[in-house]
């Protein structure tokens, strides 16, 4: 285990973390630190790499260099299953959504899936009751209570990803990331939305990519910039915003 100087593991740690294709460097030469018990964002212009750092992290893409380290475990290279298995759940895909089963039913499966039961409704549809009341707990804790016996279809665009969120939580993830978890939404949805991460925030450690820059001033704890897969700035929101390199950054966007 790798203890960094003041003497906390973090919960996540990349070093020299790089994914090329075909010689193009999508993300660069990447040392991220995320504290545990923290809210983290990536943010950058379109194009910086931040969706495939998540996939990196995540073991959907395999790095072409660098290292991945979870509260001090490598992790680098392992499947998408086996992250999981060590407690990284990925929220919001929407994709993932079956539109006849209940909300409660989505939440029993993910919880059979979490406990190695596989994810299959047809052939366990008794066995899901054992999980009842641990859903119940989890639609209340993300404000869907009064639709758990509703078909996942019947749901309004903000809810659905407040019920992804729930399948994410259903894994009892130490680290939990939320791609652009406000992506698409209206501002009463945003503001709910904000809520609810910092609701679920407690006792778990939260990476997020957001375009939304007031959700991350009003969410997180630090920010990781990047531009061409490199990280251009680090640290608290308010630091980030005023760093020169950072607007000049997403000015160069605006103009394009
Ligand atoms: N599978 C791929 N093959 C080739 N190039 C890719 C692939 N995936 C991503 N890229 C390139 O890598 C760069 C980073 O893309 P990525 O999607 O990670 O950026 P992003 O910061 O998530 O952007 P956005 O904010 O638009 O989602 C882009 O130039 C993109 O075209």
């Amino acid at each position: 285990m790798v203890v960094d100087v003041t003497g906390a593991t973090p919960m996540l740690r990349t070093r020299g973390l790089a994914r090329e294709f075909n010689g193009f460097r999508a993300v660069d030469d990447v040392d991220l630190e995320v504290e545990a018990g923290t809210v983290h964002a990536l943010v950058g212009p379109n194009g910086a790499g931040k969706t495939t750092l998540f996939n990196l992290l995540t073991g959907f893409l395999t790095p072409t260099a660098g290292s991945i380290e979870l509260d001090g475990e490598d992790v680098t290279g392992l499947r998408p299953e086996r992250i999981a298995q060590r407690g990284v759940a990925r929220s919001f895909q929407i994709t993932s959504l079956f539109d006849e089963l209940t909300l409660t039913e989505h939440v029993e499966l993910a919880l059979q899936g979490r406990d190695g039961g596989g994810t299959q409704f047809w052939r366990s549809a008794r066995r899901l009751r054992r999980y009842a009341d641990e859903a119940a707990g989890l639609l209340a804790e993300v404000g869907l209570g009064a639709h758990a016996r509703l078909p996942a279809a019947s749901l309004a665009y903000g809810r659905k990803r407040a019920l992804e969120l729930a399948l994410a939580l259903a894994l009892s993830p130490r680290l939990l990331l939320l791609d652009e978890p406000t992506a698409g939404m209206g501002v009463e949805d945003v503001a709910r939305t904000v809520d609810l991460i910092r609701r679920v925030r407690a006792d778990r450690t939260v990476v997020l990519v957001e375009h939304n820059m007031k959700v991350v001033g009003d969410l997180t704890d630090r920010v990781t910039v990047l531009q061409f897969g490199r990280i251009l700035a680090e640290g608290p929101y308010d630091e980030v915003r005023n760093d020169p390199r950072v607007i000049t950054a997403y000015l160069g966007e605006a103009r394009a």
